[in-house]
């Protein structure tokens, strides 16, 4: 028991850096869109949703959070009562590719959502839900791949393909009813 809180926490702790870009977006978000209006076969090439300072604020904000985690781990492992290295610690690299790759991954979504003719804030099941994941992994991978393949063991990588579709719903849901997003996914 003790061993699957462990794997549970040490999961949702890695991920965190890469969880809270696209809050920061959705809060931050607006001003000029990345793709510059530009169409190609005759849509959007990613819309008005994806914005440069959405994607800057967003990317800073899980830098500026791998950081603050680095800091709190032993107070929070002490707390939680968790042996050392049960929660990750972040290196530079590793920071940002957590948090500049779920902004990518979330890029990328709706670069695939407008070539199968979703509209901007359309649904793509599966997608939505995972896209910041694969983004964070990827970019994560290419920039500290020793901290990647340590830190994300099958173990931990089967939670974080579990819980985090059911995070994604509740803080969207929880986005749509504080007035922060026009749809609830
Ligand atoms: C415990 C459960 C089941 C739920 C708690 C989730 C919760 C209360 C989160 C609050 C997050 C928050 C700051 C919401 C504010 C509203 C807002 C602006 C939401 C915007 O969300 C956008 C959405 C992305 O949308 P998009 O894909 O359409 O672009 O955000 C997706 C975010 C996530 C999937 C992750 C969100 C979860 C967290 C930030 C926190 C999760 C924390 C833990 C599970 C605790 C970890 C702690 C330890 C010790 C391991
Ligand atoms: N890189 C990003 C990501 C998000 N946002 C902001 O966060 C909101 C919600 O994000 P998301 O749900 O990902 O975008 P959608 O508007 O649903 O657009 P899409 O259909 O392209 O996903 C966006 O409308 C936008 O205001 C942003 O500015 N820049
Ligand atoms: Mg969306």
């Amino acid at each position: 028991m003790a061993g699957l809180v462990g794997v549970v926490a040490g999961a949702l702790w890695a991920m965190l850096p890469a969880y809270v870009p696209n809050n920061a977006a959705v809060l931050a978000g607006g001003g000029a869109p990345i793709d510059g209006g530009r169409t190609w076969g005759g849509r959007r090439v990613l819309g008005d949703g994806k914005t440069w300072r959405g994607t800057a604020v967003g990317t800073v904000a899980g830098v500026a959070l791998a950081f603050a985690l680095n800091a709190a781990t032993p107070v929070v492992a002490d707390t939680l009562g968790l042996a050392a290295g049960v929660l990750p610690t972040f290196p530079p690299l590793a920071a940002l590719g957590l948090a500049l790759g779920a902004m990518l991954g979330d890029i990328g979504a709706s670069f695939l959502k407008r070539r199968t003719g979703r509209e901007r804030g359309a649904s793509f099941p599966g997608l939505d839900q995972l896209d910041f994941v694969v983004g964070a992994l990827a970019v994560s991978l290419a920039l500290a791949p020793d901290w990647t393949l340590a830190t994300f063991t099958p173990e931990r990588l089967l939670v974080v393909l579990v819980a985090t579709p059911v995070l994604h719903v509740v803080t969207n849901v929880i986005a749509y009813l504080i007035g922060a997003k026009n749809e609830p996914w």
